[in-house]
């Protein structure tokens, strides 16, 4: 069933294709598609021009002059296009407006289940379907403080929610799918535990899924077209829905499909998580490639008393003099890492870092402690009521975090500026540092599995100022006032 995207596709087409025409006669084979009866549909609609088309959640409304408004809704396979006048119809076309120019505009729905109801312009308001309709799903329409007052009033689980149209318009089932997996959210959550920040994400994922999809013209997954016949693109860049059995793009883990409110529904069992109770704190993965700016980032947020989780210190207390981890690493590596009786990092970075098999080796002994730590750090933080935890790790990606994380963020910089500025840092040959970064996932893998990305290419401020408009923006920075109230 064409969605938000889809219809405005269709829009954006008609616009362009019947804008401006005028309607010579139409021809009603399917009378009870169309209302008032078809008598007095063709009546009110000969001579008349389309004005402009307009839309509303899935609605199309073909605006004519004299005050009228055609509302059109394609159901699960409606269709229009534009043919040149006496050209064969199919057994499918149920509407056919005969323009003055010599082309006529035919609907085709083999379903049968669109309709187009003719009616006063303004009136349409009232219909059913649009009288109780939610926000258009932009900016400026949908805001957090609407979302937050009604997503307070419902225990219903979030994949129906959204469906229904009365709560925000023109999602449907594949765009669900979508944003829930882009905003980790289980489809069964019941939509008063989630908090705030799941809120402010599901809204700007929602508003940049649906502006997306409608640049790539729409999803084609059955049995949609453009105005012009075209398949829509956007299949193309779908994350989860009709990738059952696939590696999810974020975690690797097998996506599944399953049923929800009678609709199939696919997810990520690993990043969405179902929680019996509000996960108030959330978890900001920050990672990038080696000396793209973490540290850098983590600074900044260290500024506004966020907690800092860093991957690499504990990496360099599991691996502290008399630990657990150095005798393993001993074991593993024997003496030639050890200068009297000491762990020489460099040493056995000098290894792992150029030659695969020997970083699985040393990765096999110090992730199961890291990952315990992290475990153990996040948890202390959630029995604080911390708002925010930041995770600063090189290798959430590799290490297998990104699941555990709500949000990623990926610190980025040209790979001329990284191989200079970790040369200049940890005072490395070329070699060295290229072998270093060799060793991680490519930068640009992780640019495409992130939710933001901060261009640390500039000025450490430019970076600074990236970072602050994130915090403002999901609600991290608290005004004066905000403040005082506690
Ligand atoms: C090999 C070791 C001893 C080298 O120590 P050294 O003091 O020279 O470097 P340091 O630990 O400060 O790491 C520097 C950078 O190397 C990169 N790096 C470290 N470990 C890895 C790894 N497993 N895979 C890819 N890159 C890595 C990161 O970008 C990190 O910021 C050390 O890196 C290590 O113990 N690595 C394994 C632990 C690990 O996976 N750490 C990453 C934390 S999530
Ligand atoms: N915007 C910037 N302009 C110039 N130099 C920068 C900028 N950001 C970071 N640097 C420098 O680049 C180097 C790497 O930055 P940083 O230590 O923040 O990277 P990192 O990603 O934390 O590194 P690692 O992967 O080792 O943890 C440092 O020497 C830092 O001072």
């Amino acid at each position: 069933m064409p969605e938000l995207p889809e219809v405005e596709t269709v829009r954006r087409g008609l616009t362009r294709l019947v804008g401006g025409a005028t309607i010579q006669s139409v021809t009603v084979l399917y009378p009870k598609m169309v209302s008032p009866e078809a008598a007095t549909f063709v009546a009110d609609l000969t001579g008349k021009t389309i004005e402009k088309i307009d839309r509303r959640g899935k609605y199309l409304l073909f605006r004519f002059n004299g005050d009228l408004t055609m509302v059109s809704h394609l159901r699960m396979e409606g269709k229009y296009d534009v043919q040149p006048a006496g050209s064969p119809v199919t057994k499918h076309t149920h509407v056919v407006f005969t323009l003055t120019d010599g082309r006529e505009l035919r609907y085709t729905d083999t379903r049968k289940f669109g309709r187009m109801r003719l009616m006063a312009t303004g009136k349409e308001t009232t219909l059913p379907g649009l009288a109780t309709m939610g926000p258009e799903p932009t900016e400026a329409t949908l805001t957090f403080d609407y979302m937050k007052q009604r997503f307070q009033k419902s225990k219903k689980a979030i994949k129906p929610f959204l469906l229904d149209q009365s709560n925000i318009a023109g999602l449907g089932n594949i765009y669900v799918d979508e944003t829930l997996w882009m905003s980790r959210i289980h489809p069964l959550q019941e939509v008063n535990t989630l908090p705030d920040f799941q809120i402010r994400q599901l809204r700007e994922n929602i508003i940049k899924e649906l502006n997306m999809a409608i640049l790539g013209h729409g999803t084609t997954v059955h049995s949609f077209s453009t105005a012009f016949g075209e398949a829509g693109e956007f299949q193309n860049h779908l994350r989860v829905y009709g990738r059952k059995g696939l590696a999810c793009q974020r975690c690797g883990t097998p996506i599944e499909k399953t049923k929800v409110a009678q609709r199939g529904t696919a997810f990520c069992p690993a990043c969405q998580k179902y929680h019996k109770h509000v996960k108030q704190t959330m978890i900001l993965g920050l990672t990038g490639g080696i000396a793209t700016g973490k540290s850098t980032v983590s600074a900044v947020f260290r500024e506004f008393d966020i907690p800092v989780i860093d991957a690499d210190a504990i990496a360099h207390s599991v691996l502290a003099p008399g630990s657990d981890g150095v005798d393993q690493v001993w074991e593993a590596f024997g003496d030639r890492v050890f200068e009297a009786g000491k762990l020489n990092r460099k040493a056995l970075g000098h290894i792992v870092f150029n030659d695969a098999d020997e970083l699985k080796r040393l990765t096999d002994i110090t992730g199961p402690l890291i990952s315990a730590a992290i475990k153990a750090a996040v948890s202390t933080y959630r029995r604080k009521h911390a708002n925010l935890v930041v995770l600063d790790a090189p290798t959430l990606f590799e290490a297998g975090y990104a699941a555990k994380t709500n949000e990623i963020m990926v610190v980025k910089i040209s790979a001329a500026q990284q191989l200079q500025r970790l040369m200049a840092r940890d005072d490395l040959s070329e070699d060295q540092a290229e072998s270093r970064i060799k060793s991680q996932l490519p930068l640009q893998n992780k640019i495409e599995k992130a939710d933001v990305v901060i261009d640390n290419s500039g000025s450490v401020e430019t970076t600074r100022v990236q970072v602050v408009e994130w915090l403002d923006k999901m609600g991290f920075i608290k005004t004066p006032a905000e403040d005082s109230a506690g």
